[in-house]
């Protein structure tokens, strides 16, 4: 057996096609992050990770069509949902919940055929976004908000969310935030997918497995945490000290470094740009400039660059979202790649079980309890 790595540094699990991290460029499919987040819809990505091939006009029409067909969630979801204890509950843990729940009114969760997975999968995607948008709502005390057929992906989502349809800009922040989250070769969170799915169990149960390990500050839930350190930090001119501290302690410093990216995140200058135009739109340009001073502070000091979330909390947070909805959000863009993966693994299935070096004590004789000490 060779060497255990710890946290699987550098190590290559799995083939995939479905996207690449070279030399610091991602892409999905062959496609550059930068051609797909200036100019595709999230559907065309959806369409992307999940046939290999950007749509034609046809073929995007109909994916459309079917996700908006399929955005309504069962009534019992909705019921569920407000059974929650809704001061207390986290809304990730309320969509890892729901999403598993949505299996059980979903009379194919178990057919494994590929067609059936294909269903699946687009009724997933599809109610993800109702799931996230309605339990927000219904947590402030507002009725849940049906999705409208002739909509589109992102703008059902604000419109979910917010009641009244959207904004061009709104849209065009929110669509390129999906694009740009929607997959990221073997993250955490879809390598737990992929793990969950290898045993042949059911799809629902790969993007509830993922959704979990999502959640977790050292992955998606970075984005909420960011805003937590902004808000801490309140003012500009206490950014550096904060930061300093911080860093005396040993403390991280969310939406800073990445176990893949050396130089920097391709995604972070869009979501940087954006940040800026949203925050001057709002009158509050502390939060942009803040996280420009942090992230040049620790790119100086620390040679760490600012990674997909950092900038993302600021754009959500002008947009008006509540901050324990980013992560959320980044798991409804995530289901994406989730699904894409789920696929790629199922068409060339075998367990992942991988092994571990132990370092317990070494064989010894059972001792009867009389005679512990
Ligand atoms: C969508 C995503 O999941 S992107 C990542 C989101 N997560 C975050 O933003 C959380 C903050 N960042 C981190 O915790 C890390 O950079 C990770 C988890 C993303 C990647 O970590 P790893 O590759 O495991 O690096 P690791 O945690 O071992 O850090 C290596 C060194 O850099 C330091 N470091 C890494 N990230 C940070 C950070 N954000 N702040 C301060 N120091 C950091 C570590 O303290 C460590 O220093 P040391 O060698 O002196 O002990
Ligand atoms: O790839 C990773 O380790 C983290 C991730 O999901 C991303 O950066 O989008």
């Amino acid at each position: 057996m060779t060497a255990s790595t710890k946290g699987l540094e550098g190590i290559v699990a799995t083939q995939s096609s479905i996207s690449s991290i070279i030399d610091d460029q991602l892409s999905y499919v062959g496609y550059r992050i930068d051609d797909l987040a200036e100019n595709s819809s999230f559907e065309e990505i959806i369409y992307l990770l999940w046939n290999q091939k950007l749509p034609n006009k046809s073929e995007l029409d109909e994916l459309k069509s079917q996700l908006a067909e399929n955005m309504d969630i069962p009534d019992a979801i909705i019921n569920h949902l407000r059974s929650y204890d809704l001061n207390t509950v986290h809304p990730m843990a309320a969509l890892r919940t729901a999403i598993s729940l949505l299996g059980l009114y979903d009379n194919e969760a178990d057919v494994m055929d590929e067609q059936a997975n294909k269903r699946k999968a687009v009724r997933i995607q599809a109610q993800i976004a109702t799931i996230v948008t309605t339990f927000s709502r219904i947590r402030k005390g507002q009725e849940p908000v049906k999705p409208k057929k002739d909509l589109s992906y992102a703008e059902n989502f604000i419109y979910m969310l917010n009641g009244k349809e959207p904004e061009d800009i709104e849209v065009e922040a929110i669509n390129k935030a999906l694009v740009l989250h929607a997959d990221h070769e073997l993250n955490a969170s879809t390598f737990t997918a992929r793990v969950c799915v290898a045993t042949l169990s059911d799809i629902y149960s790969g993007i509830t497995a993922a959704i979990g390990a999502l959640k977790g500050p050292l992955h998606g839930g970075a984005n909420e945490n960011v805003m937590k350190m902004l808000t801490e930090i309140g003012e500009e001119e206490n950014a550096i000290p904060y930061i300093k501290e911080k860093l005396a302690n040993k403390d991280k410093i969310m939406g800073m470094g990445h176990r893949v990216y050396r130089t920097g995140d391709p995604r972070a200058k869009f979501l940087r740009e954006m940040s800026k135009e949203l925050t001057k739109l709002t009158g509050q340009e502390k939060w942009y400039n803040m996280s420009v001073k942090i992230e040049d502070y620790i790119k100086e000091n620390k040679g760490l660059p600012a990674n997909v979330d950092f900038y993302s909390a600021s754009v959500y947070h002008s947009l008006g979202l509540d901050h324990d909805i980013f992560t959320p959000l980044f798991a409804v863009s995530r289901t994406s790649g989730w699904i894409a993966h789920i696929l790629e693994q199922y068409e060339n299935n075998r367990l992942i079980r991988p092994r571990a070096e132990y370092t317990g004590p070494e064989l010894r004789d059972y001792v009867s309890i009389e005679q512990r000490g």
